[in-house]
């Protein structure tokens, strides 16, 4: 990769606030193919409502998101998810009452816009990606916690992302539960997929992110290489304080 390669996602000075209270304060973060980047922050920091003005679940009130050199600030979220940005959601939000196989051929069909016979096979493709296919004929509502968290990153992995958004999915998991979920995340970046993971599991997101990007208060914090960015002493103080 050179570094003249445009970032798959740019964001430019993105702002959001709700009344008095700015969420999103002045965001600018590039975001390269195939790369892996970390999201890390206390509680209300306002990760997953930059993953909202991402995805377009939540539009922005300043600033410019943009996706493969195309300003996308004003598209709707399935326009989004057709242009390649699949997420999932820190609340898994499967159809319950319908198996896992068919909330997968649901997401293939109306997030990637897959004619039928397509969005079949990939949903048999994901399946075997995501160690569900014993589960293929389950209520998605029955399912244990590991798994719904594996239908969460399978229902996103079902649009075909170019770029996958990962909100807490390793968050309740055992320590051998998340190393799995790792592993099949490490499966995915070695397809090419970008990926933008917000955890507070940090062992889980080190072992795989290639940079850190740290939020407080809806401002960046730090941003950079994994270790460096653990070792900065604003970072430091602020994963002291939530430990306090
Ligand atoms: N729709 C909304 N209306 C008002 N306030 C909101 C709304 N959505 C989020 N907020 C507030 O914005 C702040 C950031 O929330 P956000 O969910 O983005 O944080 P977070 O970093 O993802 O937190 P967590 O780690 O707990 O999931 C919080 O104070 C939250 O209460």
């Amino acid at each position: 990769m050179t570094a003249t390669t445009a970032p798959l996602l740019r964001l430019h000075a993105v702002g959001k606030r709700y009344g008095a209270l700015v969420v999103t304060d002045q965001i600018s973060l590039d975001v390269r193919r195939g790369e892996t980047l970390g999201i890390l922050g206390p509680n209300g920091a306002g990760k997953t409502t930059l993953f909202n003005l991402i995805s377009g679940d939540v539009k922005a009130d300043t600033g410019r998101v943009e996706y493969a050199g195309r300003d996308i600030t004003t598209l709707a979220p399935h326009q989004r998810c057709r242009a390649g940005i699949g997420r999932s959601y820190q609340v898994p939000q499967p159809f319950g009452h319908m198996t896992v196989f068919e909330n997968l051929v649901t997401a293939a069909c109306f997030g990637g816009g897959q004619p039928e016979a397509q969005a079949w096979d990939t949903a048999v493709d994901v399946l075997a990606k995501t160690g569900l296919s014993p589960h293929a004929n389950a209520p998605a509502g029955g399912l244990t916690l590991l798994n719904r968290k594996r239908l969460e990153l399978a229902r996103a992995l079902a649009t075909q992302p170019d770029l996958l958004l990962l909100d807490e999915i390793a968050g309740g998991l055992t320590e051998h539960e998340a190393r799995e979920l790792v592993d099949e995340l490490r499966r995915i970046k070695a397809q090419g997929v970008t990926m933008v993971w917000i955890e507070h599991v940090v062992h889980a997101l080190l072992s795989i992110a290639d940079r850190l990007f740290v939020i407080n208060f809806g401002a960046k914090l730090a941003e950079g290489e994994p270790q460096a960015v653990m070792n900065n002493p604003d970072v430091r103080r602020v994963y002291m304080g939530m430990e306090a």
